[in-house]
C-alpha cells in the first residue's frame, strides 16, 4: 500500500522572485489569489486558487489572505553570529574596538554550555520571529557550545548551516585553538551534525587577522575531506583590519588571497562584508563563484563603509544579504533590504537603484543560491520546500494603512520593506512545518485603545 501524506492547499497573496531581477526586469512574480499545494513539506503544484481548488478537491484549504496578509518565501540570512544575540546594539565603535570591548568578552562566556544553550535558544527564536527560515550561522569558538547549538537548531526546525569558529592568534587566549585541534574538532562536529535534520556544517575560521597559515590549511583539509560542507569567513570589512592582514600575510597578494592560497575558495564559500575589495579580488571571487554576504546595518553601525554593489555585479560576484547580528542591529532581513537601498542611494551614481523586487531577491533567492541551496528553497517554484513567511500587519499600524491603499504589488512590497518588522511576522513555515506563530497576545487589536 502506498502512503500519501495529506495535502494542504495554501490560499494566499504571494510574491516571489524565481528569476534574478538584476538580469531580468520581470523577475518579480505576484499573484493576488494563489494556491500552493503542499504535500510532505514540498510545493507540488501552484496556480490561481480557483483552478487549484478544482484540480485538487481533496486538499485541506488554509486561507492566509485575511488582514492584508502577504506570503513571501522564507528569508535567508547569509551572515549572522549565534553567540552575539545578547550584545546587539553596542553602537559607536569601529570593528576592532567593538570586537575587543563588546563581542569577544561575550563570546568567551559560551565556554559554559548551559549559558550557550540559553543563548542558542534566544538566537534561534530571533531568527524564526523575523521570518528567517535558513541561515548561515557563525558559531562559537567552543565545541560544546556548537553541540548545544545543533541540538537546539534541530528542535527549532530551522535550516541552519553552521560551524565552530576557529582562531589561533590575536583574540584572547581562551578563544584560541591550534591547527590540529581545529581539524580534529571540526571533523568530529561534521560527522555528528552535517546533514542531520535540517543542519549543514560550515568550516569557519573567524578571519585571517586571527588565523595563522597553518590554521587556514587545517580548515582547507576539512573542506577537501568533506567537499559538501560550506566555508565562510570575513573579508575586507574595515581599512585597519585589511592593513593588519596585509602585514600578517606578506606573501599574499591581498586579503582574499589568504583564503585562496589555502584552497578555501569555491562555489560553497560565502565571505562576509567585502566593503573594500580590489578588482583582482572581485575577479577571483567571480571565477570561483563564491558569494559576498552584504550586511548593510552592520556596515552602518560599525562605520565600515558603503558596499560597492555595482562593482560586485559588474564582476559577476553573487551577492546576498546578512544581518551580522550582533554588530548588525537585529534579525530582520526586511530592515537589511531597506538599509541596502538607502546605502546604494548614498553612493550616488556609483550606487545601484534597488527596487522592491531586488530587495526581495536579495533577502530570499540570492541567499539560497549563495548557500548552494537554490534547488531546495528561496522561492515558491514547484519542487521547492514550503519555506514561507506570512506578513500580516498589526492592526492599526501604518503598514496596514499603506497595504490597504497600495496601488500595485510593487508598492505593497516596498511598504513591507519600509515598514515591516518582526512584529508583522504572523507565521513561518520550514518544509511545511510551522516554526513560528505570532501569539494572539502579541497582536495589538485596537488602534485607539483609549477611545
Ligand atoms: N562584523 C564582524 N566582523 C568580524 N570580523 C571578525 N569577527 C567579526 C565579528 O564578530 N563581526
Ligand atoms: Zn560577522
Amino acid at each position: 500500500m502506498t502512503f500519501f501524506p495529506p495535502a494542504t492547499l495554501y490560499r494566499a497573496r504571494i510574491m516571489h522572485t524565481p528569476a534574478d531581477p538584476f538580469g531580468d526586469a520581470s523577475a518579480l512574480q505576484t499573484q493576488e489569489d494563489a494556491g500552493l499545494l503542499v504535500q510532505g513539506g514540498v510545493i507540488r503544484a501552484s496556480g490561481p486558487f480557483d483552478g487549484m481548488r478544482a484540480g485538487f478537491p481533496v486538499a485541506d484549504v488554509v486561507d492566509l489572505r485575511g488582514g492584508n496578509g502577504v506570503l513571501l518565501p522564507g528569508f535567508v540570512d547569509t551572515h549572522v553570529h549565534y553567540p552575539q544575540v545578547r550584545i546587539i546594539g553596542g553602537l559607536g565603535l569601529p570593528l576592532l574596538e567593538w570586537l575587543d570591548r563588546v563581542a569577544l568578552p561575550e563570546e568567551a562566556r559560551l565556554a559554559d554550555t548551559g549559558y550557550a544553550r540559553s543563548v542558542a535558544r534566544e538566537f534561534l527564536s530571533g531568527l524564526a520571529q523575523a521570518g528567517t527560515t535558513t541561515a548561515l550561522v557563525f558559531g562559537s569558538h567552543f565545541a560544546g557550545a556548537m553541540d548545544v547549538f545543533f541540538q537546539e537548531a534541530r528542535r527549532s526546525g530551522l535550516r541552519t548551516v553552521a560551524g565552530q569558529v576557529v582562531s589561533d592568534r590575536l583574540l584572547r587566549p581562551e578563544l584560541h585553538t591550534t591547527p590540529d585541534l581545529a581539524y580534529a574538532g571540526g571533523k568530529a562536529l561534521i560527522e555528528r551534525w552535517h546533514g542531520v535534520g535540517r543542519s549543514l556544517y560550515a568550516v569557519t575560521p573567524r578571519f585571517s587577522l586571527s588565523a595563522s597559515e597553518g590554521l587556514l590549511d587545517a580548515c582547507a583539509a576539512l573542506t577537501r575531506e568533506f567537499p559538501d560542507v560550506r566555508f565562510t569567513s570575513h573579508l575586507n570589512e574595515n581599512p585597519r583590519e585589511i592593513q593588519s592582514v596585509r602585514e600578517l600575510f606578506p606573501q599574499a597578494r591581498d586579503y582574499l588571497d589568504t583564503y585562496d592560497r589555502a584552497g578555501l575558495l569555491s562555489r560553497r564559500a560565502v565571505l562576509a562584508h567585502n566593503v573594500h575589495p580590489t578588482e583582482r579580488e572581485l575577479g577571483v571571487m567571480a571565477a570561483h563563484r563564491c558569494a559576498a554576504a552584504h550586511c548593510p546595518c552592520s556596515n552602518s553601525a560599525l562605520g565600515s563603509g558603503l558596499f560597492p554593489l555595482r562593482r560586485h555585479l559588474t564582476a559577476g560576484v553573487p551577492v546576498a544579504l546578512g544581518t551580522d547580528v550582533g554588530a548588525g542591529t537585529g534579525f530582520s532581513l526586511l530592515k537589511e533590504g531597506l538599509q541596502a537601498a538607502f546605502m546604494q542611494g548614498l553612493l550616488g551614481p556609483e550606487g545601484v537603484n534597488l527596487t522592491p523586487a531586488h530587495l526581495l531577491y536579495l533577502a530570499t533567492r540570492a541567499g539560497a543560491e549563495a548557500l548552494d541551496l537554490g534547488d531546495l528553497t528561496g522561492d515558491f517554484r514547484v519542487g521547492h520546500q514550503f519555506d514561507a513567511v506570512l506578513l500580516r500587519p498589526l492592526s492599526g499600524s501604518a503598514l496596514e494603512t499603506v497595504l490597504t491603499h497600495a496601488p500595485d504589488p510593487e508598492r505593497a512590497l516596498a511598504a513591507l520593506f519600509s515598514l515591516g518588522t518582526s512584529a508583522d511576522v504572523a507565521q513561518v513555515w520550514v518544509g511545511g512545518d510551522v516554526v513560528h506563530e505570532r501569539s494572539a497576545t502579541d497582536v495589538r487589536s485596537a488602534p485607539y485603545p483609549h477611545g
